[in-house]
């Protein structure tokens, strides 16, 4: 019963919204038959802008672009989808895009692309001062006549049959307030070209397109479908169209060689990052590569980029470093045998034969220790000789090595290096090595990446990050490295003059203002590491404490101290049965440790509390509590973030080992990475001690 009810509603839906559409069509082809300027192909183009002009959109016609030679530019569409720099193609010929250029009847037209994108790029540098970034700016030539969908670099090229149902379909981005604003602006800014270059008509008689018939290739029930769907689909984010005016200029800039994006946590960096990887994608006919460290961030960022800039998405490459260099190595034909498990074993095994009665446990008995120091600071900064470590310096490796125990050290690493290599099997490491040499030996141009952006930088290896300057080299706005040293997550690191990066001058720059988190929050991560000062990849020391810009937005720290473990888990347990379904869906428990997630997993479920883990996670709303890491939830946020048992990671541990601080260091840099994480409340839980 229901389902025939629904079904009847949205015919009736359907029919009422192609009667409207007929109306308006025919409204706007006697208003468009009155264009002096245009011919026919051209009129019915108009036409269906006008159709859209019915549905919020304002359309400003014969446009001047005043302080240039430049001929007028024709019509600018401002809508709920965006900005439109359009020009209108009646030619005989068919339009074809081949090697990245427009051509007609043989003839190369693509001065045409040339002129519409420099007219574009003035209309983005026009609306920059109301934050608009240039994602929402889009050049678009039309074709009377045809049926066409392409793009070619920036341009979009439509069909007159397929404009109004692609416009239509477009992100809604902007709202009726900031339509009219946008218009306002562009009217102030390119003025009508004459007053009298757009006259009636001396007949004013209706066209023939009174329902004989005579539609051209207006594609009512595309239209119509298109507007239907448009009522169902909800805005999107805010960040995805307005940015702060600093912030577009970061995404136009021309950077001639290597830049990087700093600033604390929270400061709009990812906003930054996705809004130039549009940028870029569309300023050229190559990929652009999008890499972080961690594996499952590529899926919501590319969630992200694709609601943001559908037309683009498939030109950016979303990849987890490891992930990126196993396929590149595939395509190359060059073996890889990546074998984590094996890896382990031989690593064990080196660990009897020559750790566990060496030096190395008067400093710690713990092998894992020795095992990072072979992963993050040998293998991870690629060095060859026992000269080159027992001289290096061991950025984020407090603890300090001796001569002595620097060669026993090597002694481990070569018998780990001894004993993989017998079992024939690569560790994490030796992929990005392997994949360094065969991109040195390509060179940079046969990258086929027109530009790579790597997000949180500072948990990439020096290895990885030369592997990927190595694909761009040095070429402009080729490599954005972007990320906060404050942020690591992972021992080790690299200063950037060490992978042969420059980016002094303009080509550093840092955001400062918080958009995320609440006073109270920032406050008390900041609390967490206010005395851990670091060295940023750039070489520069700064304070724990940093000052930080925050836009106003009201939030809650609750901090509940339990008896017992169990009173502890059954506060969460409540906490989170108190939320709505929508409320769980943007809440997040956090833990340091996997085993800590087994351990929640099993008590949500027994709650009957939904449960995603981070791993599974790509950005779309799940009606689920989010489950994962510390290290897991980088790059993410929430609005609700709860921490149990937050307080033991960074506790000290009983124990000689004079690793302690170190450890220590890092587990606060995940907590507070973890606390960051959240928007409007952060839940800490503590069990009483004793
Ligand atoms: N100009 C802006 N206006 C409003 N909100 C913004 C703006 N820029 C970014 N944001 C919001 O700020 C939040 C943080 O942005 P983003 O994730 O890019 O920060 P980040 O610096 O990469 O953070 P982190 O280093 O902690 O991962 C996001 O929710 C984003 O929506």
């Amino acid at each position: 019963m229901a389902a025939g009810g629904s079904a009847s509603r949205r015919t009736q839906e359907e029919r009422r919204q192609e009667r409207l559409l007929r109306e308006q069509w025919q409204a706007a082809r006697q208003e468009a038959h009155r264009w002096e300027a245009a011919d026919e192909g051209e009129r019915r183009v108009a036409a269906q802008l006008l159709v859209l002009t019915e549905r919020g959109w304002r359309l400003l016609k014969d446009r001047r672009w005043p302080g240039t030679r430049a001929p007028h530019v024709g019509l600018l569409l401002v809508g709920p989808g965006g900005v439109f720099v359009v020009d209108v193609k009646n030619w005989t010929a068919v339009p074809e895009t081949s090697g990245g250029r427009l051509a007609a009847g043989g003839e190369d037209r693509d001065e045409q692309v040339h002129k519409l994108l420099a007219m574009s790029r003035a209309v983005e540098g026009a609306v920059t001062s109301l934050g608009l970034s240039p994602v929402a700016v889009q050049p678009l030539m039309v074709f009377a006549g045809r049926r066409v969908n392409a793009t070619l670099g920036q341009a979009r090229l439509l069909g007159e049959h397929e404009l109004g149902p692609m416009l239509t379909r477009e992100p809604r981005r902007l709202t009726r307030e900031g339509v009219r604003a946008i218009a306002e602006l562009l009217g102030r800014s390119f003025p009508e070209y004459e007053p009298a270059a757009v006259t009636m008509t001396e007949e004013a008689a209706p066209p023939a397109a009174s329902g004989d018939g005579d539609d051209g290739l207006f594609d009512l029930a595309g239209l119509r479908d298109a507007a239907l769907e448009e009522a169902l689909r909800a805005p999107i984010e805010q960040w995805m169209t307005f940015l702060h005016p600093d912030q577009v200029a970061l995404v136009r800039r021309n950077w001639s060689g290597p830049a990087r994006i700093s600033g604390p946590a929270g400061t709009g960096k990812t906003v930054v990052g996705l809004h130039r990887a549009v940028y870029l994608a569309r300023r050229t006919t190559g990929r652009i590569l999008y890499v972080t460290f961690a594996k499952n961030l590529p899926r919501v960022q590319s969630t992200f980029l694709t609601t943001m800039a559908p037309a683009v998405a498939a030109r950016v490459d979303f990849r987890s470093l490891h992930q990126w260099a196993q396929e590149f190595l595939r395509e190359r034909g060059a073996e890889v045998r990546l074998h984590g498990d094996k890896a382990e074993t031989a690593f064990s095994l080196a660990w009897k034969h020559a750790g566990r009665d060496s030096l190395l446990v008067e400093i710690d008995p713990a092998p894992h220790y020795w095992r990072e120091e072979i992963d993050h600071v040998i293998k991870g900064r690629g060095l060859r000789s026992f000269a080159e470590y027992a001289t290096v310096r061991r950025v984020r490796r407090g603890t300090a090595l001796r001569r002595v125990h620097r060669e026993a050290v090597w002694s481990l690493y070569e018998t780990y290096e001894k004993l993989r290599i017998e079992r024939g099997v690569h560790d994490f490491n030796d992929v990005l090595s392997l994949a360094l040499t065969e991109a040195r030996r390509d060179g940079a141009r046969e990258s086929g990446y027109a530009g790579v952006i790597v997000d949180e930088v500072q948990d990439l290896s020096l290895v990885g990050v030369r592997l990927l300057h190595a694909l761009v080299g040095d070429s402009s706005n080729g490599l954005l490295l972007i990320g906060d040293g404050q942020q690591a997550v992972y021992p080790g690191g690299f200063r950037l003059s060490e992978a042969g990066i420059d980016v002094r001058g303009d080509r550093g720059q840092v955001l400062r203002t918080n958009y995320r988190n609440a006073e109270q929050i920032l406050d008390t991560a900041l609390a967490v590491v206010a005395e851990d000062a670091f060295e940023d990849i750039d070489g520069i020391r700064i304070q724990g404490h940093r000052d930080v810009d925050l836009t106003y937005r009201d939030g809650q720290v609750l901090h509940g101290v339990h008896p017992t473990a169990a009173a502890h888990d059954q506060a969460l347990v409540e906490a989170l049965r108190a939320l709505s379904p929508d409320e769980q869906g943007d809440a997040a428990v956090l833990c340091p440790s996997i085993r800590a997630i087994g351990h929640y997993q099993r008590l949500l479920t027994r709650a009957d509390i939904p449960v995603c883990l981070l791993e599974h996670y790509s950005g779309h709303a799940v009606p689920a509590v989010k489950l994962g890491t510390y290290r897991r939830a980088k790059g993410l946020e929430f609005k609700r973030v709860y921490l149990p048992r937050h307080d033991e990671s960074v506790a000290g541990r009983p124990g000689p080992a004079e690793t302690e601080d170190e450890r220590r260091q890092l587990a606060r840099s995940q907590l507070f990475v973890a606390m960051t994480r959240a928007r409007d409340v952060l839940w800490l839980g503590s069990v009483r001690a004793g």
